[in-house]
């Protein structure tokens, strides 16, 4: 790609492999889910999701996403429980969707596309850094949640309200006292499977943990999402929309289940 990533004809996930290798790696995300397929899984533990709302830090357009940021330098926010052993760091979350709602999440179910799928990445402390976390095989858990069309969700409000001032790549502004527990669904079931990030670059470094229960969004909420832009302020104005990659092989890959 003569320019940066994205998810343009001519820079989308078909030809991410040119300059990130890794796209045909052994552990790429997203994935199809077969319900069937998942092995129920007595060992795995319930997620423990212990989140302090003042971590929150800012929101942030950046070109690819948005994302809301959360202060690491503690252990106030994290993960225990689950598949996963010791105790990981809530870093960010993020969102993908579509320009409609029949397509949008990155992880599928039984081939069933969702409007918009939410990432919570957090990253092991046995690592001193997020950076240092970032490449290695067990450094990142990120929590995926499908959002589903129905009633408006109340949760998503506060996020949704800041897109008005972030609507171009790159900008920014503070977002404070957010408590992300409150976009979790009612139940914690989940199916987990190691991948990888779903952008560039793609790192094979992820325990995915894909929650069944999807949460509500309304299809105003979702015009919400699609008023932002790829572009930045004065560039040639891009929606932003279908920021998701397709799943990609399973190669061998078990997926385990923590529910019957
Ligand atoms: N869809 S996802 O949840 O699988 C996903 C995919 C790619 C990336 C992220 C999340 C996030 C996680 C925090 C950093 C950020 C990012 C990144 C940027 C700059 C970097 O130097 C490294 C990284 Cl990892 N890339
Ligand atoms: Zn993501």
């Amino acid at each position: 790609m003569s320019h940066g990533w994205g998810y343009g004809a001519s820079n989308g996930p078909d030809r991410w492999a040119e300059d990130y290798p890794i796209a045909n790696g052994p552990r790429q995300s997203p994935i199809n889910i077969v319900s069937k397929e998942a092995q129920y899984d007595p060992s795995l533990k319930r997620l423990k999701l212990q989140y302090d709302p003042s971590n929150a830090k800012g929101i942030l357009n950046n070109g690819h996403s948005f994302q809301v940021d959360f202060v690491d330098d503690t252990d106030s926010s994290t993960l225990t429980g689950g598949p996963i052993s010791g105790t990981y760091r809530l870093r960010q979350f993020h969102f993908h969707w579509g320009a409609s709602d029949e397509r949008g999440s990155e992880h599928t179910v039984n081939g069933v596309r969702f409007p918009c799928e939410l990432h919570l990445v957090h990253w092991n402390t046995k690592y001193p850094s997020f950076g240092e976390a970032a490449d290695k095989p067990d450094g990142l858990a990120v929590i995926g949640i499908f959002l589903k069309i129905g009633a408006a969700n109340p949760r998503l409000q506060k996020v949704l309200d800041a897109l008005d001032s972030i609507k171009t790549k790159g900008k920014q502004t503070t977002f404070s006292n957010f408590d992300a527990k409150t976009l979790l669904p009612f139940s914690l079931d989940y199916w987990t499977y190691d991948g990888s990030l779903t952008t560039p670059p793609l790192l094979e470094s992820v325990t995915w943990i894909v929650l069944r229960e999807p949460i509500s969004v309304s299809p105003a909420q979702m015009a919400k999402f699609r008023s932002l832009l790829f572009s930045g302020e004065g560039e040639a104005t891009c929606c932003m929309v279908d920021n998701f990659r397709p799943p990609q092989l399973l190669k061998g890959r078990k997926v385990r289940a923590s529910f019957k």
